[in-house]
């Protein structure tokens, strides 16, 4: 039909390539002449065009999706493996689509939600290997027909919708791995290639059930651990019970080893000081249950209260991380904790287990989220601390439109990265002997005061976790050499640092960022994306649009970027050791009130700077 000719001659016209590759596609000859003289990519039935397949042509350019509106009997487009970026075009308007395949492009960025709305025949969509980020979109879980959805190798991120429709039959979410939580029902049954490499999904198909209670109450897993503990006391697990005594008495010395002072009894199966209400349980297997669920404390200095407490508090769920959730848990009588369960820190004993607890628990730095108390039981661990009212770093720099709050300023953000300095500098120095003091790095285990100081918080836990997990879920196994030797070192803590002032300072979430370097096929991460770009268009391309003005310093600014490209050195070898980096960034200068002595301070190291540094890094500014 002429229409169909006219419209694809227009869409043509939006795109880029480099041949005429559509050279046949011409005004004055038609889409649909028969097989041969069809032109190119076109589908045609019945003199109609209902199919455009323009595979693998490099195309690139606007896809003209107004103009497509004019060729009423399409059903089906394929532009995969093309050059196509930015945002996913606008396929709603082509409401009668049944088949999408935009894989093997460029495509970036969030998708609405509701992009796939009201498609009602779309059956088969295809968007895997583009760079595209964000909550999958619940409009396609709600596609009646949908049969095939392939969403493999992006950075998609959050829960998996609930997809209920029984047409699907085909489902690849593989290599998307900010995805966590529960894989939904309609999956059970597919194969486990198609959640390859999700370490932080759990359910059926997977080999991981969910364990995390769906209420949003810690009452649950309490009581569970109660009746568990209960149980396997009331079978006979005395014997456990006396050696742990035993073990107490021989670490009176230690507050969280100290007999209840009012349980009668010797030290509770934890170890504890015990709460007053501790003494008033009827039965010996309910009383050594709720002695069994004690928490242990690991610093004088904090208030007493115990899982009972916690019980009765209101529990929100902050959040779950690929351990499990973290609950906020306000007690009656004022202190506001958080609870969070480790399931994966099953193969060290008790005692090791509390020796490294309490050696965590005698930090003490204005930068460390300090541990307040613990809870042991073989299968999970809950680990208490303070609740920090401004919520994560990762919060406060990806979401703090959705919280309501202002972006971070540049002078609050050199603030926290000064507090991180300092607090990793002290981990270091009070735990040397871990090859990682910190080892999970990352921007949602560093928690704001409100006047923006840091606490680090999850530090010091390599050696607790599974070494199985730990692979798979901490920070510190994402580095370089663990990827390319298999191997954490002393610097590793360096590396994630380096990241996370990249994260700071760009506003981008490393895990979400790997995107396609210009010079090749070549996946390239924050760290190359921002040493790809000239260090005089650094303040124009890579920083955080959101931070303001960053008026005088621009220098500062350069230094910190050029101090974080030295943590992510892959050869960690050659990277700084963490004393240089935190010396490093302690010279960076805040502002201060003398503004004229700091611009003359800034452009002096800027002149200073720019000499011969272009490609060395030089830290002897
Ligand atoms: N003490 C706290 N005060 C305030 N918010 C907290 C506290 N501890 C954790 N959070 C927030 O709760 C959310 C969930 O945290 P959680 O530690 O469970 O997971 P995560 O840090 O995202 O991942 P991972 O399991 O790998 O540590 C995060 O946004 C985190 O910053």
């Amino acid at each position: 039909a002429s229409t169909d000719a006219e419209a694809l001659l227009k869409f043509k016209g939006s795109l880029e390539m480099n041949n005429d590759v559509l050279g046949n596609w011409s005004a004055g000859s038609s889409p649909c002449t028969g097989d041969k003289a069809n032109w190119v990519g076109i589908l045609c039935e019945k003199g109609n065009v209902w199919g455009l397949k323009l595979e693998n042509m490099g195309l690139k350019g606007h896809i003209d999706v107004e103009s497509l509106e004019g060729v009423p009997q399409l059903r089906s487009i394929s532009l995969m493996k093309n050059d196509f970026d930015g945002s996913l075009p606008d396929v709603k308007r082509l409401g009668a689509l049944k088949s999408l395949y935009l894989s093997g492009n460029h495509f970036s960025g969030d998708i609405p939600g509701d992009k796939f709305s009201g498609m009602l025949s779309l059956k088969k969509v295809y968007l895997a290997q583009n760079h595209l980020e964000g909550q999958i979109p619940w409009s396609l879980a709600e596609l009646p027909r949908l049969l095939e959805l392939r969403l493999e190798a992006n950075h998609f991120s959050g829960q998996i919708p609930n997809f209920a429709q029984k047409t699907l039959k085909v489902f690849n979410v593989s290599g998307n791995e900010q995805l966590r939580g529960s894989i939904p029902r309609a999956f059970s049954n597919f194969d486990p290639s198609s959640f390859k490499g999700l370490h932080c999904l759990c359910g059926k198909p997977l080999d991981k059930p969910c364990t995390t209670s769906k209420m949003p109450s810690i009452a649950s897993i309490i009581m569970v651990s109660i009746a568990v503990t209960a149980a396997l006391l009331a079978i006979g697990a005395g014997i456990v019970i006396l050696s742990r005594r035993n073990q107490s008495s021989s670490n009176e010395e230690n507050p969280a080893h100290s007999k209840s002072p009012n349980a009668g009894v010797s030290s509770p199966a934890i170890g504890l000081r015990s709460p007053d209400r501790g003494s008033s349980h009827g039965s010996v297997a309910g009383k050594r249950a709720a002695e069994s669920a004690k928490l242990s404390f690991v610093r004088d200095d904090t208030e007493r209260f115990d899982l009972s407490d916690l019980l009765k508090a209101n529990a929100e769920i902050l959040g779950s991380g690929c351990f499990g959730s973290s609950y906020k848990a306000a007690l009656t009588n004022g202190p506001v904790m958080v609870v969070k369960r480790f399931k994966q820190m099953n193969n060290v004993d008790r005692e090791e287990f509390q020796e490294h607890m309490r050696r965590i628990g005698r930090l003490k730095h204005p930068n460390l989220l300090p541990l307040v108390a613990y809870y042991y039981k073989k299968e999970e661990k809950l680990l208490i601390t303070d609740y920090v009212e401004k919520g994560s770093l990762a919060v406060q720099l990806h979401g703090h439109q959705a919280v309501g709050q202002p972006a971070i300023d540049w002078p609050s953000r050199l603030k926290i990265i000064k507090g991180v300095a300092k607090g990793l500098r002290h981990l270091y120095a009070e735990l040397p002997s871990l090859i990682t003091p910190h080892g999970h790095l990352k921007s949602s285990n560093v928690l704001l005061k409100a006047n923006f100081e840091p606490l680090l918080s999850d530090y010091g836990l390599i050696p607790v976790v599974n070494q199985e997990h730990a692979q798979e879920l901490m920070v510190a196994y994402k580095s370089p050499e663990y990827i390319q030797l298999g191997r954490i070192t002393k610097k590793t803590d360096v590396w994630s640092f380096g990241m996370l002032i990249f994260e700071i300072l760009t506003g981008k979430f490393p895990a979400n960022f790997l995107r396609q370097s210009k010079s090749g096929s070549e996946e390239e991460d924050l760290a190359s994306w921002v040493k790809s770009i000239p260090e005089k268009e650094w303040i124009g391309q890579v920083l955080d649009k959101d931070m303001g003005p960053t008026k005088n310093s621009d220098g500062e600014i350069t230094k910190l970027l050029k101090i974080a490209i030295a943590c992510c050195e892959n050869d960690f070898e050659k990277r700084m050791d963490l004393r240089e980096v935190v010396e490093k960034i302690e010279e960076l200068k805040e502002k201060d009130g003398d503004e004229d002595f700091y611009s003359s301070y800034a452009s002096e190291a800027d002149i200073r700077s720019s000499r011969g540094l272009s490609d060395e890094l030089n830290f002897a500014i």
